[in-house]
């Protein structure tokens, strides 16, 4: 056996089954060539250290359930398998084993010894103590179980120690990131789906802004990026976030994202009314058909996954559209466009190179941005672009947002981490049309190739509604909330053509919509496809969250936040 202790070298025979190898361990790679009988090389198989996910003594299996077999001579690697799957856009990472026979114990124990160093020195990013928060209540209620049974396994294997908590309500992940002491922790993961996202992305943005005195409050200021990556295992109904950063939704696959360190930067957009940060966003910022269908959504909860499905064609039906008005801070058309045909991949370069220009201050060999480099960002200087019209829908998305309903996503052209968003108007239509454009989403015909749709690569948005608007919709409220009361007076009066049947305590719940938050400025959602009267003011959708505000600017932030992950890699390569 041939060591080098300084630089990690080893190098020897093995034994799989009754095949002998040469096997070689390099600062990077791991690899093994089969020798003949006559002393041939035969098929070399390597692995690279960074995929390497553990090294444990004997032979060993740790799924269906952990067994050790323990001899003197055999040692057990474990590591990152790759398998195309369906038609997925990513590819499914797969727990790969390999059982290796030594020559010696001495030589086995050298093995271990020196495969442990290299992880240390070659992978080095790797976390050690993870946060775990799970949904027990999230997409079709799995989570505490995907967990325990695909997952926990995988990180003790790895030598990750994880404390969990399953929440109890919504927004306690985000309130325990925000009080409590993280120190040792590095990184935090979700089990569910893009609402948990949501409450880590708040968790971890407002937690670091507090600590390094930013104001988040203000759309001029420079938001400090974050250091604590986020991992998302996904149990929830549409897991767009994981499959948009991953390209497919399999919580193996991100628990071993998680486990090499993989680091995938992303942007985010801030919404914000006249005087406070609203919320962040990732995947959505929509108003019209999303946002109904997310508040039409909302009350079918009980259906799960199958929800958004019911509400789209419900909503479709009603055929809405909105009068607006959009004002937008278009990028550098030179860098990049919405439809310049590319895919953002694994190691994309447009993100790569998004790096400089984001942050000009930063200093790679110290890890320190600059002192004297002002809080406030120039991001918002230059010509805005105006657009008053009346729209089907409006979205605002950082990333594709595609997502198994819709493998290409909302723009398939958008960026995960290049500091921009995709700003898509379609304009109103007849019914027919807006399903073309709707159904575009699910195939490979390109969504923006339509005379009633614009999409536009932007740093910032603002929206407004048209003069007079608002002062409609106050009358409309008032309607509403004296029609609301007449029905839960003699629930027969109001929808007796209502096709959805919808229930006194739907009715209640728009009563006290009504009633306790006039400041939202807008009517409630009357009973879908029965109502003659269509609403001029629609809701904003935000990663899943019905917003209360109407009007409101949004802001691109470049590679806020990092996630366990590394984008989508080409399957055509693997
Ligand atoms: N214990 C809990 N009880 C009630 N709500 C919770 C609890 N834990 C988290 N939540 C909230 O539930 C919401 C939905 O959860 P989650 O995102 O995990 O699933 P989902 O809605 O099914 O999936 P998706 O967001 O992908 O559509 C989140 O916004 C979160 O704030
Ligand atoms: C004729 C066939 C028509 C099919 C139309 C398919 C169109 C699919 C577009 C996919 C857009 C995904 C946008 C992502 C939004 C998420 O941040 C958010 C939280 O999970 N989901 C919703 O708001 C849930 C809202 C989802 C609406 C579908
Ligand atoms: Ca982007």
């Amino acid at each position: 056996m041939e060591t080098d202790m300084d630089s990690v070298r080893v190098e020897s025979s093995l034994w799989i089954g009754n095949k002998r190898y040469r096997a070689f361990l390099s600062g990077w790679y791991f690899s093994w060539t089969e020798i003949d009988k006559g002393n041939r090389e035969k098929k070399t198989i390597s692995v690279p250290v960074s995929e390497v996910i553990g090294v444990k003594e004997g032979r060993v299996e740790i799924q269906p359930q952990k067994k050790v077999e323990d001899t003197d001579l055999d040692f057990t690697l474990f590591h990152v398998n790759r398998n195309s799957r369906g038609n997925a856009q990513g590819l499914t990472w797969s727990l790969g084993r390999t059982q290796f026979c030594c020559p010696s114990r001495a030589v086995r124990d050298q093995w271990i010894t020196q495969h442990r160093t290299a992880l240390k020195t070659h992978s080095p990013s790797r976390p050690h103590r993870l946060l775990v928060f799970i949904n027990p209540f999230g997409g079709k209620k799995r989570g505490k179980q995907i967990f325990h049974s695909l997952v926990s396994p995988l990180f003790e294997l790895a030598g990750i120690s994880s404390h969990v908590v399953v929440t109890e309500r919504a927004n306690q992940a985000r309130d325990y990131i925000l009080k409590k002491d993280l120190t040792g922790f590095d990184g935090v993961i979700c089990v569910g789906g893009d609402g948990m996202f949501s409450e880590l992305l708040h968790g971890v943005i407002g937690r670091t802004q507090q600590e390094a005195g930013v104001s988040e409050n203000d759309l001029t200021a420079m938001l400090q990026p974050c250091d604590l990556h986020i991992g998302v295992i996904p149990a929830g109904s549409t897991d767009c976030v994981c499959f948009t950063t991953v390209g497919i939704n399999d919580p193996v696959t991100s628990a071993l994202h998680i486990i090499i360190g993989d680091s995938q930067p992303l942007d985010v957009c801030s919404v914000h009314d006249q005087s406070t940060v609203v919320r962040y966003s990732v995947s959505l910022v929509g108003y019209g058909f999303y946002g109904d269908v997310l508040e039409e959504s909302e009350r079918h909860r009980w259906m799960g996954p199958l929800r958004y499905d019911y509400a789209g064609c419900m909503v479709y039906m009603c055929n809405r559209s909105y009068s607006g008005l959009v004002q937008y801070l278009p990028s550098d058309s030179q860098i990049s466009s919405p439809r310049d045909n590319t895919r953002c991949l694994s190691g994309c370069r447009v993100c790569s190179e998004s790096k400089e220009r984001l942050f000009p201050h930063f200093d790679s060999s110290t890890s320190l941005y600059s002192s004297n480099v002002s809080q406030y960002s120039t991001e918002l200087e230059g010509e805005w672009v105006t657009v008053e019209g009346t729209f089907k829908c409006i979205s605002l998305t950082c990333v594709s947002s595609s997502c198994p309903r819709s493998p290409k996503g909302l723009s398939p052209s958008a960026h995960l981490a290049d500091g921009t968003a995709d700003l898509i108007l379609v304009r109103d239509t007849n019914p027919l049309s807006f399903l073309t454009y709707l159904h575009r989403h699910t195939n490979k015909q390109d969504q923006f190739d339509l005379p009633f749709v614009e999409v536009h690569r932007v740093k910032a948005v603002r929206f407004s509604l048209p003069p007079g608007e608002e002062e409609d919709f106050e009358e409309e409220e008032e309607k509403i909330q004296s029609s609301a009361e007449r029905v839960l007076e003699d629930p027969g009066k109001l929808c007796s053509n209502n096709i959805a049947g919808h229930s006194q305590q739907h009715l209640t719940g728009q009563k006290e919509k009504a009633t306790s938050t006039s400041r939202l400025k807008r009517p409630g959602f009357v009973c879908g496809p029965c109502c003659t009267k269509p609403r001029s003011v629609s809701v904003w959708n935000c990663d899943g969250e019905i917003l209360p505000q109407t009007e409101i600017s949004c802001r691109i932030h470049g590679q806020l936040v990092r996630l366990f992950a590394r984008g989508i890699e080409d399957s055509t390569r693997a």
